[in-house]
């Protein structure tokens, strides 16, 4: 009998959530600043654009001066403007991007105008365009309505305005965000410092070959840090194997604390045997949470605190993860990544859920309810089914002409389940994109059943239809 109750795994997520604060606030520049969640609001301090912006290269008129020909008096590049003003009966060159000048109050684009060649208008024997004393001449062959083709100032963003609010993630357009308004140094959550150590006399470093007696490989451990770097790790701490003794354990779980470690990711030795020292390690030294979870694969995955006097009574977080690569694999992601995130500032940890179709048809468990890894799949039809392969057999497109794309109404998210689900099989995580959902019942999940899904991965692994998919149906 074990000790400890099985719980279901949102008790287990909100333990630990209840169990995880979010770090304080520390400074990065900008180049730092991708991926991390803001502490503060970014207001701008001036308006952008900063002055009245042409959107066109084009001529800067008066508006009510409408069609004819027209002096051209000045010129306003980009970075370089001759302040004269615009007065009415004369026009300006200008670029795109550059100030509209005073006196002026409309763009019209170069396409619809016209510059004077030698001969029209006053400037005869002269360049093109250039009338007497070298002055150009335009022709505006259509009348501009008064604002036409300019930016006002602040009309992209206004000064004082809130860009990015506290909480929010910097991605990618965030990045350039901040460098428009000038913050180049930000206030951001601290990410944590993770630790991941393997446990068990047979694991052996990844480069051994051949294998001794007994010997597998260490998967866990380099899957765990690289899932710890991807989940938001500030720092990741290579532990290597702690060996099936209590005390070269509790020597790794020493070295994580003088470490100073948010956060310790051990894998292995948290089930029955009388060499899963983990759990009786963590109870002598912190607080277990849970100790058993109902889900499959993952059911030893146990969560203890660690209240560390010595250093201030900080506090931190251990995860035993279970030995088997594909539960360690479901639980890092249903329970560490959301402590990791809740750590890092994100307001919503969570994995998210997305609905999709299995198909093909699925055995369920009478005891604990699974997470069956997947691939996600956009298509009209399901598949690795009978009907996508009758759709691929269909005669192909004339050799000029591209397959038609998909219409988009006709499409649904398909789950394909990656094969055996043995927890042992890491191939069944490959290439898999989410974690279905399936309830714990009994008898069978038939094709077609639609299942929530659980993302774990952005969607690049997902594969493209031939054709792609209509962004409008009938489009
Ligand atoms: N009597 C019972 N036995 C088991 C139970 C149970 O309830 N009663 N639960 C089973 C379940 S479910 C799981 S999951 C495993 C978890 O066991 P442990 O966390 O104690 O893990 P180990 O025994 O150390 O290893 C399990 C398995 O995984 C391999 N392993 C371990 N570490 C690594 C690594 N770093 N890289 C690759 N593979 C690793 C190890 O060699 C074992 O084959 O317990 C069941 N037993
Ligand atoms: O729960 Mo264990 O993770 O089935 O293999």
């Amino acid at each position: 009998m074990s000790a400890y109750k099985m719980i279901s795994i949102p008790e287990a997520q909100d333990i630990v959530l209840s169990h995880t604060q979010p770090l304080g606030a520390v400074t990065v520049g900008l180049a730092g600043a991708l991926g991390r969640v803001l502490s503060e609001d970014v207001r701008a301090p001036d308006s952008l654009p900063p002055f009245p912006a042409s959107i066109k290269d084009g001529y800067a008129v008066v508006a009510a001066d409408g069609c004819g020909e027209f002096p051209v008096i000045g010129e306003s590049r980009a970075g370089q403007l001759d302040d004269v003003p615009v007065r009415p009966g004369t026009v300006a060159y200008i670029t795109t991007g550059a100030p509209v000048p005073p006196g002026a109050d409309a763009v019209v684009q170069v396409e619809d105008t016209e510059a004077l060649p030698p001969g029209e208008g006053e400037g005869e024997g002269e360049g093109e365009g250039e009338g007497e004393g070298g002055q150009r001449r335009v022709r505006i062959a259509k009348a501009a309505r008064p604002g036409q083709d300019i930016r006002p100032v602040g009309s992209d963003i206004t000064e004082g305005d809130i860009v990015l609010r506290a909480g929010e993630l910097v991605g990618v357009a965030e990045v350039g965000i901040l460098a428009t308004v000038g913050a180049v140094q930000l206030r951001v959550h601290a990410t944590p410092k993770v630790a991941v150590l393997s446990t068990g006399d047979e694991v052996v470093d990844p480069a051994t070959r051949p294998l001794g007696p007994g010997q597998i490989r260490d998967a866990n451990r380099s899957m765990l840090l690289a899932a710890a770097a991807r989940g938001g790790a500030g720092e990741v701490v290579d532990l290597g194997v702690a060996r099936d003794t209590p005390g070269h354990l509790e020597g790794c779980l020493a070295a994580a604390i003088d470490q100073r470690v948010d956060v310790l990711i051990t894998s292995g030795g948290v089930s029955m045997g009388d060499r899963d020292l983990i759990k009786p390690l963590l109870q002598r030294q912190g607080t277990i949470h849970f100790g058993r979870v109902r889900m499959k694969p993952g059911k030893p995955l146990t969560f203890a605190t660690l209240s560390l006097p010595q250093q201030g009574g900080r506090q931190m977080l251990v995860f035993g993860l279970p030995g088997n690569p594909v539960s360690s694999f479901v639980c890092f992601h249903l329970v560490v990544l959301p402590a990791l995130r809740k750590m890092a500032g994100w307001a919503h940890p969570a994995l998210r859920r997305v609905a999709a179709r299995l198909t093909s048809p699925l055995r369920l468990d009478p005891e604990r309810p699974e997470y069956h890894r997947a691939t996600l799949q956009w298509s009209t039809v399901p598949p690795g089914t009978p009907a996508a392969a009758a759709a691929a057999a269909e005669p192909p497109p004339p050799a000029a002409a591209a397959p038609s794309p998909a219409p988009l109404a006709a499409c649904e998210l398909w789950a394909v389940s990656t094969g055996n689900q043995i927890s042992s099989r890491l191939l069944s995580a490959r290439s898999a994109n989410a974690l279905l959902e399936i309830p714990c019942a009994e008898g069978v999940l038939p094709a077609g059943s639609l299942v929530s899904a659980l993302l774990i991965d952005d969607l690049g692994c997902m594969p493209v239809p031939a054709g792609g998919v209509a962004a409008t149906p009938g489009f």
